[in-house]
């Protein structure tokens, strides 16, 4: 048995070069940008009144005693107009080009107009309300770098600059697996010895919020039938994520199957918990990396975090956001294993604090749902102190 830190060191030397693809701009949410992306033009392309109001040329505001005559109406979505007569003014609406010859917008409500005639109320400065060509950024200038994470403010930006389609990091193509005779669909009513398959629905949706797209497979407890179905699945995929049959059970086939297939075993058993009868293994032919995670519900999960998304973010050549956290209590962690304890976060007047969730258990799935993440703890002789600053995973 290895430990975690070795655990760790081994699955992210196995990362995979996943590439880029073009995709259309709407389905780039979440995905990590492999392009810098540039200004189109100007940011704002023009003068840009702020305001909804009149423009004026601001030496005419000192001699014309703060009476103007409205010449026209400058509506956002028009071409630039222009003032044509010294003293005059140009009613100019919010998101207008400025109309040249007018360098200063004064709003409604500090104007009265009667006859088409405004007369200015308020203190005005030269060159208010405008928000100037190119003040934001230049033409040219890099807006977003590659390898950030792309959210809806960055669907903003690019679709400013009319990226219709979006360079970012390929997805690996990955099948989640269900191990076990016990298994059932969700809609199903499962007789009294039987339950219903969480796991995979668990990991599908967690790679579903961070748009990767899953095929997902049952396979039962049978060494020919398992063989089959994991050939294929080899051949057609980048990364198996397994949950199940790893253990010490006489129909734990899964550690067995995979060598025969010409699986290559990285590991099997690390001294963690949850999670410990952990396998992970590559096909160096095939160019496959499998996962296979514990089958109680709460090692699957963990591992999901603990490991894949780390190596996945290895791939995407991103860093991995570590956060850390304080104790809300006293812990006591004896060696050998490390442990991954469900906590639900609280913040407070001196930081953010991680409480334990009381939970039944790697089997008690429903725990899952009354924790925001794990905190990882080393094994240690001395306890560890309330307050004290630990390692967080986020699952939520
Ligand atoms: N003699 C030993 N027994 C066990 C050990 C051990 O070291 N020695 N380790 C225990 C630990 S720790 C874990 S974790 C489990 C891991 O078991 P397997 O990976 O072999 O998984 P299974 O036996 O197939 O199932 C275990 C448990 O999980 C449930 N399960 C499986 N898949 C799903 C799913 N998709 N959705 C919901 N629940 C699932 C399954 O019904 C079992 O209850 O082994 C311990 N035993
Ligand atoms: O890994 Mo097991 O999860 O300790 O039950
Ligand atoms: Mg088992």
């Amino acid at each position: 048995m290895i430990s975690f830190d070795q655990a760790y060191t081994h699955v992210l030397e196995h990362t995979l070069e996943l590439g880029v693809e073009v995709v259309p701009l709407m389905q780039s949410l979440q995905r990590v940008l492999a392009e810098d992306i540039c200004a189109d033009r100007d940011f704002p392309p023009f003068d840009r009144a702020t305001k909804d109001g009149i423009a004026i040329n601001y030496s005419d505001h000192i001699n014309t005693d703060h009476i103007f005559q409205i010449e026209g109406v400058a509506a956002a979505g028009a071409p630039q107009q222009e003032l044509r007569t010294v003293g005059n003014c140009v009613e100019v609406m919010t998101g207008a080009v400025v109309p040249k010859n007018t360098d200063t917008v004064i709003m409604y409500e500090h104007i009265s107009i009667t006859d088409n005639v405004a007369v200015i109320n308020e203190k005005v400065t030269k060159g208010q309300n405008i928000h100037y060509k190119g003040s934001d950024e230049k033409a040219g200038a890099v807006l977003l770098t590659k390898g950030i994470k792309i959210t809806a403010a960055e669907i903003g930006v690019m679709a400013t600059v009319g990226k219709s389609y979006v360079t970012v990091k390929a997805n690996p193509k990955i099948t989640t697996i269900a191990t076990g005779n016990e298994l059932v669909e969700v809609d199903a009513v499962p007789l009294p010895h039987q339950i219903r398959k969480s796991n995979t629905i668990t990991l599908e949706a967690a790679l579903q919020t961070r748009a990767i797209p899953t095929n997902t497979l049952h396979l039962i407890d049978n060494k020919e039938a398992l063989s089959k179905s994991l050939q294929t699945a080899l051949e057609q995929n980048d990364v198996l994520l397994l949950s199940g049959g790893v253990s010490k059970g006489k129909f734990d086939f899964i550690p067995e199957v995979m060598e025969s297939l010409g699986v290559e075993k990285v590991f099997h058993r690390v001294a963690q918990r949850p999670g410990k009868p952990f396998w992970f293994g590559v096909h160096k032919e095939l160019k496959t990396v499998i996962f296979s995670f514990p089958g109680n519900p709460v090692s699957t999960f963990a591992n999901f975090h603990v490991y894949f998304l780390p190596w996945l973010h290895k791939c995407w050549n991103i860093p991995v956001a570590n956060q850390y956290i304080k104790l809300s209590g006293e812990i006591h962690i004896k060696p050998p294993l490390t442990r991954f304890i469900q906590v639900c976060t609280k913040r407070e007047k001196g930081g953010i604090y991680a409480v334990p969730i009381s939970e039944n258990g790697s089997g008690d799935l429903l725990s899952l749902s009354k924790s925001n993440g794990f905190i990882c703890l080393q094994p240690r002789e001395k306890g560890y102190r309330s307050g004290e600053l630990v390692a967080f995973i986020s699952t939520k």
